[in-house]
């Protein structure tokens, strides 16, 4: 450790509209070095001060967030950090217990949580004496630390560090925060400011305590607004998964590279609202590093890498030795000191071991050392199939945003309690319609939810419950391309089963569609039955849907009886076989782009079933087909092998007009799951389209034909699984 008088910090300012750094609060602007003599910066102790009747204080480093940092020293000489907590943050430490034991070269070591004779909370840490992050930003000399990188030749960036720098502190980042995600930690606070340069050694601190700063203490008034830059969207909403660090370690990234921030603005709001709508400016950025900050920055958590390991595996360094420990792997507990000398022998020792194997063997395994591990080659790996359910998880969603607009309500209890009240009231005065709707959705959804998790826990294929078993057992990773991930409130998409397919750095859009059909193509039949069987209980709930409204409006002026009823039932299950065939058919042709002529012919098969399928139940439900014939077609010249004299249409008919249209649209298209946006409204219109044209010469009941036909490629859209492309694509292209 070098003495503290070796570390000179820069002055923090609001903003240097220059250097576009980030914004700091007025404590952590006089966070430098501490001069007692000269002291700004109220710190409640003087140097040579005892506290906790063992550490005297040596100086004040600064104050954050969370209270007072001051280096001390041991009876026996050890140097520490001390941070005084703030009282009010003080009685939440014991959550932060469990932080104590976690050792990773890359983390700055708690030592211990103590109480002085006042009650007052403090936290024993590794002292870090090499600058931090935002210090060297800060330093960096535009003229010497530009970024030549990759990006065009010798054009120069604006004060970012060189590329070995930029590969340091990211790696030494990824590395110590995906031993905090495997230990089950967010770390909520990811900045420059809190990552070290200890001898070499990138840690990262703060972490534990950052809890209490998203929640309780960023709504106070102290607060630094400076990491509103590394906050990510969903955090506005309440939602503190890890993939909030994996944003912020996009932005840090980025700032690593460029010296600026990819979100930044005049006020806060302004940075929020960047962060909520705008997309990254990624031209300055390495072409090799565009991916994994375009990943890492998506809006929506679940387009991001979903660990470590994904992200890194996105990285030119996935497969160097310097990574070699595994991201997220908890690092043997045997480190015997925290000193970043140690932790630098312990680092480099395990380098050694890695490369000494790396030369034996000429392509990396993935075998035996449970700690270092060569990055696998990046993978797709298709969305865990028994995640949370969409209907679920948006309900969920709301609650968490109803929540936080309560927590967040500036109200006196009083008119709190007239919020309740009031809400109490609209509800008890609506409980005539209310009760019927919520008895009617649970009568759909809980079937469906049931049945839908009964049958992707038994599908889940072994391939994926290994993929998770190396996981958890720290394992590297699966990676992930970016892009890759299915997404979207949609079943079928967490239905999509685990599999992966090498992705090569550099992808075009051809091959990246390419690697996501095989990865479709290596499905067991059994996750595909699953998939199908979660498809056709959302479109049956959809057609439950479509029944009611479509009733509701068509039958609003007559009374109501099984009669009028018919024709709406009869439609809304023609509507569900169909695109439950269709969904059938989809699963035989999404692994591969197919032969348009075959599809075709199987599509008319499919067709013409489900032609007789409705004359049936026509026939079984007495609904009239030859209703909206006689409009704009000549009945008496209508063949008499299709129709009946009264120009009623035969089984024949309804079979051939089915098999016609289903020829003619392309039907791979609404089941593609790479199609390009989900709901094609386009494909709706060609269907309606198409379903006149036929009518024309093999009439059927209108507007039921028409609404046959939209409803089917309605249906088949919203319940077929669907892969988000775009990222893909973008990344395919922004890596060409
Ligand atoms: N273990 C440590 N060793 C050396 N310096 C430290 C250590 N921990 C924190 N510091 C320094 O102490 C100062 C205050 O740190 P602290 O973490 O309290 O605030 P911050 O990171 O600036 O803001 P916040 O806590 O709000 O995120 C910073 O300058 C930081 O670099």
């Amino acid at each position: 450790m070098g003495p503290v008088s070796d570390r000179p910090r820069a002055n923090r300012c609001y903003r240097d509209p220059k250097r576009q750094r980030p914004f700091q609060s007025v404590a952590a602007s006089f966070s430098g070095e501490f001069d007692f003599s000269s002291r700004i910066m109220n710190f409640t102790h003087s140097p040579n001060e005892t506290v906790l009747d063992r550490y005297t204080i040596r100086r004040g480093i600064g104050i954050g967030g969370f209270g007072e940092v001051y280096f001390a020293l041991s009876q026996a000489g050890k140097e520490v950090a001390l941070k005084r907590i703030q009282r009010n943050l003080a009685v939440e430490l014991r959550g932060v217990s469990h932080c104590l034991n976690l050792k990773h070269p890359n983390l700055v070591s708690l030592h211990d949580i103590c109480r002085d004779s006042d009650d007052q909370a403090w936290v024993v840490m590794e002292y870090v004496a090499g600058k931090n992050l935002r210090e060297v930003l800060d330093e960096a000399d535009p003229s010497g630390r530009i970024c030549r990188a990759t990006v065009g030749g010798d054009k120069a960036l604006p004060s970012g560090l060189t590329m070995d720098e930029v590969r340091r502190w990211f790696c030494g980042m990824a590395a110590g925060t995906g031993h905090l995600h495997s230990a089950g930690l967010v770390h909520r606070d990811l900045k420059p400011g809190n990552l070290f340069n200890d001898n070499g050694i990138i840690k990262v601190g703060d972490y534990g305590l950052s809890k209490f700063i998203s929640s309780s203490h960023r709504s106070g008034h102290t607060e630094s607004v400076g990491t509103l830059h590394y906050m990510a969207p969903e955090i506005g909403r309440g939602q503190y998964g890890r993939e909030i660090d994996i944003y912020a370690m996009g932005i840090i990234l980025y700032e690593l590279l460029t010296g600026t921030l990819p979100f930044d603005g005049e006020t806060p709001q302004e940075i929020v609202v960047k962060h909520l709508t705008d997309t990254p400016d990624l031209s300055l950025i390495p072409n090799d590093l565009r991916p994994v900050i375009a990943a890492c920055l998506q809006k929506n958590p679940e387009d991001r890498p979903n660990d470590v390991g994904a992200m890194m595996a996105i990285t030119p360094w996935a497969n160097e030795a310097t990574q070699t420990i595994a991201w997220g792997t908890p690092v043997s507990n045997t480190l015997e000191s925290n000193t970043g000398e140690s932790n630098a022998a312990e680092w480099n020792g395990r380098e050694q071991k890695f490369k000494k194997r790396r030369s034996a063997a000429d392509t990396p395994t993935l075998a035996a050392d449970p700690v270092i591990q060569p990055q696998p080659t990046p993978q797709v790996v298709l969305s865990h199939p028994t995640a949370e359910e969409p209907i679920a998880r948006a309900v969920r969603t709301s609650f968490i945003d109803l929540r936080q607009w309560w927590h967040n309500l500036e109200r006196s209890p009083g008119s709190r309690f007239v919020i309740v009240i009031a809400a109490v009231l609209i509800l008890m005065v609506n409980t005539r319609w209310l009760l019927p709707m919520l008895s009617l959705i649970g009568f759909f959804y809980i079937p469906y939810y049931v049945i839908r998790h009964i049958v992707l826990q038994i599908a889940e294929p072994d391939t994926y419950a290994h993929t998770r078993h190396q996981h958890r057992a720290g394992q590297p990773y699966q990676a992930m391309a970016p892009g890759a991930y299915p997404h979207g409130p949609h079943p079928g998409n967490d239905a999509a089963a685990a599999r992966h397919q090498p992705v090569p750095a550099r992808l075009s859009k051809a091959q990246v569609r390419q690697m996501l059909r095989q990865s479709l193509a290596q499905r067991t039949r059994t996750s595909m039955a699953a998939e199908w069987t979660t498809s056709g209980m959302i479109s049956l709930l959809v057609a439950g849907t479509l029944l009611l409204i479509s009733s509701v409006i068509g039958l609003r002026n007559t009374e109501i009886s099984p009669l009028t009823l018919a024709p709406y039932v009869w439609m809304a299950c023609v509507v569900w076989v169909g695109s439950l065939g269709l969904l059938g058919l989809g699963k035989a042709w999404e692994s591969s782009d197919g032969d348009g002529f075959t599809r075709r012919l199987s599509a008319s098969f499919l067709g013409a079933g489900i032609g007789v399928f409705a004359y049936l139940l026509a026939d079984a439900l007495m609904v009239p087909l030859d209703h909206g014939l006689g409009r704009d077609i000549d009945a008496t010249r209508l063949p008499t092998t299709f129709y009946e004299g009264s120009a009623i249409p035969k089984a024949a008919a309804m079979m051939a007009h089915f098999g016609v249209l289903f020829a003619l649209l392309r039907m791979w298209k609404p089941v593609d799951p790479l199609r390009r946006a989900r709901l094609s409204l386009w494909g709706v219109m060609v269907a309606v389209v198409g379903e006149w044209i036929v009518h024309q010469m093999l009439p059927i009941p209108q507007p039921a034909g028409m609404l046959i036909a939209g409803g089917i490629i309605v249906m088949t859209q919203m319940s077929a699984p669907w892969v988000k492309t775009d990222s893909v694509n973008s990344l395919a292209t922004s890596a060409v």
